[in-house]
C-alpha cells in the first residue's frame, strides 16, 4: 500500500527549566552532539521520514551554530509559549495529506524499530494514528489535597501506559484537532490528548522504555548510555 509521506515534527522550543542547566536541555551535550542534533540526525535517518521541520524559540541563540543549521532536509519554524504552539507552527509547513510524526527534541533515544512499529497504524482502519507508549511498571499514587506530600490513594495502573513520542498522524486532521482543543480549552499535552478530545481511536504501540524524554539532570547519563548501547547495535 502506498502512503502519503512522513513528515518530522519536533518541538523544540522548551528552556528545561526541570534540567536547571546553563542553557534549554535541548543543547547539552551527550558525546559529540547536542541532544537536538541526535534526535534530528536520527529522525532524518529513518528511511519513511521525507523531511524534518523543528520548532524553535524565536530567539535561540544555539541553533546556528550546530552543523546542521543549514541542512536542506530540515526547515525551521518559530515556537510558541507551550509545546502544542510549538507543534502547531510546524504543522503550518505541512500538508493535509502528510503524515506527521511528531517527536520531542529532547527524546533522542527514540529507535527506527519503534518508528518502523508506529508507521503500520497507517494501514489501520480501526485508528485514525498512534502513538509510541509503554506500561506503567511502577504502583501509582495520587498525593492528597488536603495534606500535601501526603498519599491520597494508589491508582490502578490496570491498562495505564506512558504517553511517549513519536506520535504519528495525518496532518490535517491533527492540525484541526490542536485548534479545536485550543478553543475548547483543553489540556493538551501531546497531541494524542488532541485527537481524543476531538473524539478519534488512537492506537498505543508497545515500545522501547529505553526512548525516555531528558527531563531532569539525573536523565542525562542514563541517555548517555541509551544511546551507546544502540551505537554498539548499529
Ligand atoms: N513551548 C514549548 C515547550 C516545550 N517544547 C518542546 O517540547 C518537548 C517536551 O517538552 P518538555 O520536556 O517539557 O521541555 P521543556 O518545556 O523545555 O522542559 P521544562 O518543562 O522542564 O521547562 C521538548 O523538546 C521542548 O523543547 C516546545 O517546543 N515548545
Ligand atoms: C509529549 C510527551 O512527551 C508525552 O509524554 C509529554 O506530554 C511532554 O510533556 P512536557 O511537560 O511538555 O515534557
Amino acid at each position: 500500500m502506498t502512503h502519503s509521506s512522513v513528515v518530522a515534527v519536533v518541538p523544540a522550543a522548551g528552556v528545561g527549566s526541570r534540567m536547571q542547566a546553563d542553557r534549554p536541555k535541548q543543547y547539552l551535550q551527550l558525546g559529540n552532539k547536542t541532544i537536538l542534533e541526535h534526535t534530528l540526525l536520527t529522525l532524518n535517518a529513518h528511511p519513511a521520514v521525507s523531511r524534518v521541520v523543528v520548532a524553535l524559540s524565536c530567539d535561540d541563540p544555539y541553533f546556528p551554530n550546530l552543523p546542521i543549521a543549514d541542512a536542506s532536509w530540515l526547515t525551521v519554524v518559530d515556537g510558541g509559549k507551550e509545546r502544542a504552539d510549538s507543534v502547531l507552527a510546524g504543522l503550518q509547513l505541512l500538508n493535509d495529506d502528510e503524515w506527521a510524526l511528531v517527536h520531542d527534541a529532547a527524546r533522542p533515544c527514540v529507535s527506527h524499530d519503534d518508528i518502523d512499529t508506529l508507521l503500520e497504524v497507517r494501514n489501520r482502519s480501526d485508528v485514525v494514528g498512534g502513538i509510541l507508549a509503554t506500561p506503567v511498571r511502577d504502583t501509582m499514587k495520587r498525593e492528597s489535597t488536603s495534606t500535601p506530600g501526603a498519599i491520597s490513594h494508589t491508582e490502578s495502573r490496570d491498562r495505564l501506559w506512558h504517553a511517549l513520542t513519536p506520535q504519528l498522524f495525518p496532518a490535517g486532521l491533527l492540525t484541526a484537532a490542536l485548534k479545536q482543543g485550543e478553543q475548547k480549552k483543553v489540556v493538551v499535552t501531546d497531541e494524542a490528548s488532541a485527537m481524543e478530545a476531538a473524539g478519534y481511536q488512537v492506537a498505543l504501540i508497545d515500545s522501547n522504555p529505553a526512548n525516555i524524554k531528558i527531563t531532569r539532570p539525573a536523565d542525562m547519563p542514563l541517555a548517555a548510555f541509551y544511546l551507546q548501547q544502540s551505537q554498539q547495535k548499529g
